[in-house]
């Protein structure tokens, strides 16, 4: 049974996994290799532990579930039943870590990834023991969103997977297993093409930002929340979706390189909330007005759909 659990990295995403992982109990330990993202991510803990607070995931009234921050990645390891790496998507950064994590790990440990989307079969050569590797991709927010896939690679033990997929179970939340190692997996296969569709129009100047915002967010986005795509088309009818497949698919975005725009920004330093300016410009106060409202909403559209508001 899990019950200890190591995060490699604590950027954006670290400090909302620990959270969401100690209220189901956990003990996890926390580490990266930079001080300052430690002492960010004990500040994020706490907000992602307020959020947690109003979608009324309580602490355990045992006094387990605890995070533990640490510098010493062999102290965050010690002990682990399992290892969540989280560190930039970058399969060289990654494969130094699982060369570290290798000499560290029992042999019963898993170690999972939260990549994004690089297949688990290429990360997964990286270390002594495959069977026990696996994707374990959360969503962003992390703490918010209850959906994480698990995708095996070519030499993942089943076992691997329905470990993985019974904890995800147990705290709460909703595992999707991804049949094939495809790059990308599914929801970011989904996303992406959705990007690189609206950068597209963005920059064929069909449309403003703000408008396609509006856009996408009050049509499909929200219709998706509650009817799923596959049941979109049997809402539509599969005869429309047919009909307009035959004059738009031809029309979409299908450009195999990124699209100029985001490298222009990129060039420019604008990377977006983080450096203040991207799509959009952002004020220091704007940013955590966003973040606030963003996790309001998030919390209780989350409540109505759960059926608990
Ligand atoms: N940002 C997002 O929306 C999502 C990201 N992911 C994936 O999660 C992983 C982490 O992403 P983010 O949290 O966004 O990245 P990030 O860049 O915000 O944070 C990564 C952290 O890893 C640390 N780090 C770098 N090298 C390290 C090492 N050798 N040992 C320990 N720590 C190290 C950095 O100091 C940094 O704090 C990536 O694989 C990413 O693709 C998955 C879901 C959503
Ligand atoms: C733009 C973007 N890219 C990747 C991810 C991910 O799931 O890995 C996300 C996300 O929202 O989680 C994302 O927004």
């Amino acid at each position: 049974m899990i019950q200890r659990i190591a995060i490699i990295g604590m950027g954006t995403m670290g400090p909302g996994m620990a959270a969401r992982l100690a209220r189901a109990g956990m003990q996890v330990s926390a580490y990266d290799v930079a001080p300052p993202a430690i002492e960010r991510a004990q500040s994020m803990l706490g907000v992602a532990e307020t959020v947690l607070d109003s979608l009324g995931i309580a602490a355990p009234s045992t006094g387990s579930g605890t995070v533990r921050f640490t510098n010493d990645i062999a102290d965050a390891i010690s002990g682990a039943d399992l290892v969540i790496e989280n560190v930039p998507e970058n399969i060289s950064v990654k494969a130094e870590v699982y060369r570290l994590i290798d000499g560290l790990v029992a042999p019963d440990t898993i170690v999972a990834s939260d990549t994004s989307g690089i297949p688990i079969t290429q990360l997964q050569a990286h270390i002594s023991n495959p069977a026990r590797f696996v994707g374990m991709h959360w969503s962003n927010p992390p703490h918010i969103i209850p959906m994480i896939e698990v995708i095996a690679g070519e030499q993942t033990a089943d076992e691997t997977v329905q470990t993985i997929r019974e904890l995800i179970r147990s705290l709460g939340l909703l595992p999707v297993v991804v049949k094939k190692d495809v790059p990308g997996f599914v929801e970011n296969r989904v996303l992406y093409a959705l990007l690189r569709e609206v950068v597209d129009l963005v920059e064929r100047g069909v449309i403003e930002p703000e408008d396609i915002d509006t856009c996408v967010s009050w049509g499909i986005g929200y219709k998706l929340a509650v009817v799923g795509p596959m049941a979109l088309l049997d809402m539509a009818g599969l005869d429309i979706y047919n009909s307009v497949s035959t004059f738009l698919n031809s029309d979409l975005a299908d450009r195999k390189d990124v699209a100029p725009m985001v490298g222009k920004k990129i060039a420019a330093g604008t990377l977006g909330i983080k450096s203040g300016e991207g799509i959009y410009s952002y004020t220091p106060e704007r940013i955590v007005e966003l973040q606030r409202e963003r996790a309001r909403k998030l919390v209780a559209i989350r409540r109505i759909l759960e059926g608990t508001d």
